[in-house]
């Protein structure tokens, strides 16, 4: 099994007892966080932050040579960045307030119970890393650049928005949190869960599990697993899909449809990091980052009360939405060419010339099944072509009926306002077209069903009438 080491930065644990470290070290590994490193000597202190990468230190107020308080000093003047919890053996209030101003994160009495301990070093690494989280966001959306561009190779693409939303998955692409992917249905969410856990480097499997119509025991079997002689048929111990994506990443589809009791078991498991088998009283931890898609609209589920308000709020930390088809229309002719291509290959046929006025003819369309509707639409036409151009004859129903559509409901005239003249309405018409065309005539012409050159003309004519 690979461990997958939590969180992404170190943790340094400092404090001049080694049995204290040693019992410590051992608490947080069994829960899960075992991104550690130690030292017993304070004055070790300052080298492994020069050559580590901690972002978190656990400080013991009362050690020999170097005290708790000046190593804290130190460590907020030399990196301010980093999270500073005090470990004291004593409750005394007037050394929590100083160290609390100086800048620690929190003060812990070392007697405290082991559950507010981990609260607090909980809380700590959250806090953490949606800064880092932040501070790679930042930088990203700066640069306008990809990194890793070939992750996204599969879902082919050409829209500003989708850029910005590629660029925010890599600056969290190596963050623990669940990812919430939303958008219609067939609009790529897959597509773009596979791109997350490729940039994750996770070396674990990606383990897809779709949620709808699982009812609450078969989904806790499925997710969890059970133990041996759980249930009549248990005849054998059997882990779950979350012990199989372990290293690795959990793909939770459809999300938007899970029972209420699935969802209090899912929030325990993103919250604690732990789950049960059915008929185990002996806790198992996730090593798998979650991710989780959805057609629904989850804001107005949790409003209306279907969906739990706690949970949402859970996967919001990381949220993406991938806008509907007819949202990116500039991605048609790029999807066209490309299940074109697809298809061509998977049907043994040669590679078939798209007529350039498909794209233009479908943009009327409204894609209620998105690029999966584009996809089927287009295997079809190449599956019925005969020559060597792309058959238009599937799509001629879907067009006409679309354009005519688009067309009445567009077009309205006010009784109580007189008509425009045609030459008018030969503007408004042209310089609509142009301004969707971004400029580009050649583009504009096939949208109005005239030539190149009949539109050059028109728009000479235009320019002088308004000289
Ligand atoms: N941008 C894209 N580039 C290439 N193929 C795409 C793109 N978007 C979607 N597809 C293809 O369209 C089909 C549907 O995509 P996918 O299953 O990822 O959609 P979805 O949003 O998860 O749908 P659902 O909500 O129904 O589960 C798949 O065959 C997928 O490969």
């Amino acid at each position: 099994m690979q461990q997958t080491l939590y969180p992404q930065f170190k943790i340094l644990l400092v404090d001049d007892e080694p049995s204290f470290v040693r019992s410590m070290s051992l608490t947080l590994e069994r829960y899960g966080i075992n991104n550690l490193t130690s030292c017993t000597d304070p004055t070790q202190v300052q080298q492994k932050m020069a050559h580590e990468n901690i972002a978190l230190v656990l400080l013991d107020l009362t050690m020999p040579v170097l005290s708790g308080q000046a190593l804290l000093g130190w460590l907020k003047e030399e990196y301010p960045h980093v999270s500073v919890i005090i470990f004291s053996g004593i409750n005394q209030v007037d050394a929590a307030v100083d160290c609390v101003k100086r800048g620690a994160f929190d003060y812990i009495v070392k007697t405290t119970d082991q559950e507010h301990i981990l609260e607090s070093i909980k809380r700590a690494i959250h806090t953490q890393e949606l800064s880092l989280e932040n501070q790679a966001l930042r930088a990203k959306l700066l640069s306008q650049d990809l990194n890793k561009a070939d992750r996204f190779s599969d879902f082919i693409t050409a829209d500003p928005k989708m850029m910005s939303t590629f660029r925010y998955l890599e600056s969290i692409s190596t963050s623990s949190q669940a990812v919430l992917i939303t958008g219609e249905s067939g609009v790529g969410k897959e597509l773009i869960a596979h791109a997350i856990h490729e940039l994750s480097e996770r070396k674990g499997p990606l383990v897809t599990v779709n949620v709808a119509g699982l009812d609450d025991n078969i989904f806790s079997d499925t997710l969890f697993g059970h133990a041996k002689g759980a249930f009549t048929g248990a005849d054998k111990m059997r882990p779950g899909l979350v012990e199989s994506a372990a290293g690795g990443t959990l793909f939770l589809d459809e999300i938007g449809d899970l029972s209420a009791n699935s969802q209090v078991k899912l929030l325990r498991l993103l919250q604690e990091g732990e789950y049960y088998p059915i008929g185990s009283d002996q806790p198992k931890r996730i090593n798998a980052r979650v991710i989780v898609a959805t057609h629904h609209d989850l804001m107005s589920q949790q409003q209306q009360g279907t969906f739990r308000k706690d949970l949402y709020y859970r996967l919001c930390t990381h949220m993406v939405t991938i806008p509907p088809l007819r949202e990116r229309l500039n991605d048609l002719p790029l999807l066209i060419d490309f299940f074109v291509h697809q298809a061509c290959n998977e049907l043994n046929k040669p590679l078939l010339q798209v007529p350039q006025r498909l794209a233009t003819q479908l943009q009327f369309h409204h894609f209620p099944g998105n690029v999966r509707e584009l996809r089927a639409l287009i295997y079809d036409a190449v599956s019925q072509s005969q020559h060597n151009e792309l058959s238009l004859q599937p799509f001629t129903l879907l067009i006409n009926n679309q354009e005519d559509r688009a067309f009445t409901s567009s077009i309205h005239f006010d009784e109580n306002i007189p008509l425009p003249t045609l030459s008018q309405l030969n503007a408004i018409l042209v310089e609509t077209a142009m301004l969707r065309a971004n400029n580009n005539q050649s583009l504009a012409a096939r949208m109005l069903g005239i030539s190149q050159p009949a539109l050059s003309k028109r728009l000479k004519n235009m320019k002088t009438q308004n000289e």
